[in-house]
């Protein structure tokens, strides 16, 4: 399926926060593509595909579990972006083969820099080794029937950025994300725009532009200073998924409270909800209140339906689910 990496807005792939209930809540204010929580290719090589007849979703499960690694819908088969972490080329392909007729998109994560994604070789660790990149990327390219992608760091020059935004232009991608930190920044350091500016100024394919977008405005500020037609917004959509709205931000709490009716529709992992919640909370309050200790608290949706007031929601969901439609 076409997927346009030109004049768009993109939720960024972001730890249990990117499940499909956070993505279809990004969609319904207005990005248009959605990017997966990271997944490692040894964990989804654990995973059988199943079809889910009563969410109607697709669902990658680990075997012997009733754990749902990914789940997905043909709603968003059009803009869902799969993001996987890998150190190896023939191990990617195989574990991308389990999802790529499912999303519209496959990218590989080339900045993390967490210790357990740098331990095994992944994130942060393949921007010094770019032969390895070639190797993953290419045989990507070659074995599958979907857009490949990637998303990196910048690298300690500006100049080194560029070469290696180059290299992996030739292998074919169709789009390269690039948030504007190094491996060492941390997030409250400034991302820096002008070296996104020069990836985007040396390269012909779409260059999606990352990094301290917290508002609408910035959207079109950080494309003026970086020359990029598109955006992927991280932060900015975990604290408002209605960031992506032109009509402007919705109050935070409609949003969350949308957010708990969408994870309550699709089965969401509840400590996947409970995360992005908490998340939430922390920024425009504190878990110390009443709010923030029923989450922390809750072990269901079924409690967080209490919390929230939507036990008749919640009610009606679980109905219609018996009666055998979503
Ligand atoms: C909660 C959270 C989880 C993240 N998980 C991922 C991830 O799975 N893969 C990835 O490439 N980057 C991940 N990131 C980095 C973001 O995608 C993004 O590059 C970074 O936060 C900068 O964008 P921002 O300034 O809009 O937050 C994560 C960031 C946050 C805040």
């Amino acid at each position: 399926m076409e997927i346009n990496y030109r004049n768009k807005t993109i939720l960024a792939p972001m730890v249990r926060v990117g499940t499909l209930p956070f993505r279809l809540l990004a969609a319904e204010y207005g990005a248009d593509i959605t990017y997966g929580e990271e997944i490692i290719d040894h964990k989804l090589l654990k995973c059988e595909r199943h079809i889910n007849d009563v969410l109607g979703t697709v669902d990658l499960i680990e075997k012997g579990t009733n754990s749902v690694v990914f789940r997905t819908c043909p709603e968003e088969r059009s803009r869902v972006v799969f993001q996987m972490g890998t150190s190896d080329a023939v191990r990617a392909l195989n574990a991308a083969q389990m999802v790529c007729k499912d999303v519209a998109a496959v990218d590989i994560n080339m900045g993390c820099p967490k210790s357990f994604s740098i331990s095994g070789g992944m994130g942060a660790a393949l921007l010094t080794k770019p032969e390895l990149i070639h190797d993953i990327l290419t045989t990507l390219k070659r074995n599958l029937d979907t857009h490949v992608t990637c998303k990196i760091r910048l690298l300690k020059s500006s100049q080194d950025t560029v070469e290696l935004a180059r290299r992996i232009e030739k292998t074919g991608v169709s789009a390269l994300a690039v948030h504007g930190r190094k491996v060492a920044d941390r997030p409250r350091d400034p991302a820096k725009w002008s070296e996104i500016a020069d990836v985007v100024a040396a390269l012909s394919i779409p260059v999606i532009a990352n990094g301290d977008v917290f508002n609408y405005a910035d959207f079109e500020r950080i494309k003026v200073a970086t020359g990029a037609s598109s955006v992927m917004v991280a932060r900015g959509a975990l604290w408002n998924a209605s960031i992506f709205s032109p009509k402007g931000k919705l109050p935070w709490e409609d949003v969350k409270r949308e957010y708990v009716r969408k994870s309550i529709l699709w089965d969401n992992d509840i400590k996947s909800t409970k995360h992005t919640l908490k998340e939430i909370i922390m920024h425009y309050s504190c878990l110390e209140f009443p709010e923030g200790k029923g989450v922390i608290k809750s072990e269901s949706h079924a409690d967080l339906a209490r919390l929230y007031g939507e036990d008749k929601y919640y009610e009606h969901v679980n109905k219609q689910r018996f009666c055998g439609s979503r």
